[in-house]
């Protein structure tokens, strides 16, 4: 039987006196590859922060079985930011030296590396496709490059959930496909499970087993076959009238 991994029951927060989430019940299973997609503004980041522990909110988040609140496994997890790909290009940082951050981030700038850390940085890279670029500099980098060496450098601590807000921010269009590949490979080949947020209801979707619709309170939440059968000026409503018909 399939695992919740992150469960979460009646979560309802408030920034001050503003309403930012209603009620809102998901869960996600060992294995699954979650978009959870809304618009600007629709509560997507602040979903995000609950899930892990940043923001404290009324209703039950549960992590791998355990309350969020006593949870103590955080390298189960790792997390991709928003801000990851507003790295200062000019910072001289080598691809390997990024991936490798990842390793040190818990023990401290002094700690000593594991004797095995090449072969993790490598690995890493390797999982992403790009071990071929461990000696470059990150700063000459494309978006979607930089993408997936931060996603290497989660990785590297051998997480059980990736969670990836707005990862596609910054990729050129004709790389999203391939970048989503990527995912999709992590997901089904190294049975990573995945959330990945995104405002963009045009995310490919073949690599996607469930969406979830945001905004402030859950409108949809199924598998890719029952958002298939949503009516696209459905979900333009759900937007409001901000999004182009196609
Ligand atoms: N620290 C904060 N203090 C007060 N209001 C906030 C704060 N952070 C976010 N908000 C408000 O909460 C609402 C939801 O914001 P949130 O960042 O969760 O949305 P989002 O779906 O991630 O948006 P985006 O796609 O633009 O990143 C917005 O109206 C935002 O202005």
């Amino acid at each position: 039987m399939k695992k919740p991994f992150v469960e979460l029951k009646n979560v309802s927060f408030n920034y001050g006196l503003d309403p930012v989430l209603n009620n809102v019940s998901i869960t996600v299973d060992e294995g699954d590859f979650l978009a959870l997609v809304g618009p600007n503004g629709s509560g997507k980041s602040t979903l995000l922060k609950i899930i892990l522990g940043l923001l404290k909110a009324k209703g039950e988040v549960t992590l791998f079985g355990e309350p969020v609140s006593s949870f103590q496994h955080r390298e189960w997890i790792g997390y991709v930011s928003q801000k990851s790909n507003s790295f200062n290009t000019a910072f001289p940082a080598t691809v390997k030296e990024v991936v490798q951050s990842g390793l040190t981030k818990k023990a401290g700038l002094f700690k000593r590396l594991p004797k095995d850390a090449n072969k993790r940085v490598h690995e890493a890279l390797a999982a992403v496709g790009m071990e071929q670029f461990q000696h470059r500099n990150i700063g000459e980098l494309s978006g979607g490059q930089q993408q997936r060496v931060f996603i290497a450098r989660a990785l590297i601590s051998e997480p059980k959930l990736l969670v990836l807000d707005e990862p596609t921010v910054g990729v050129d269009i004709k790389q999203v496909q391939s970048f989503y590949d990527m995912l999709g490979e992590l997901n089904k080949k190294h049975n990573l499970t995945i959330i990945l947020v995104t405002h963009d209801i045009e995310t490919p979707s073949n690599q996607i087993s469930h969406v979830a619709f945001l905004n402030k309170r859950i409108l949809f939440y199924g598998n890719m076959e029952e958002y298939n059968q949503i009516p696209k000026e459905q979900i333009y409503e759900w937007y409001g009238h901000s999004v182009r018909a196609v």
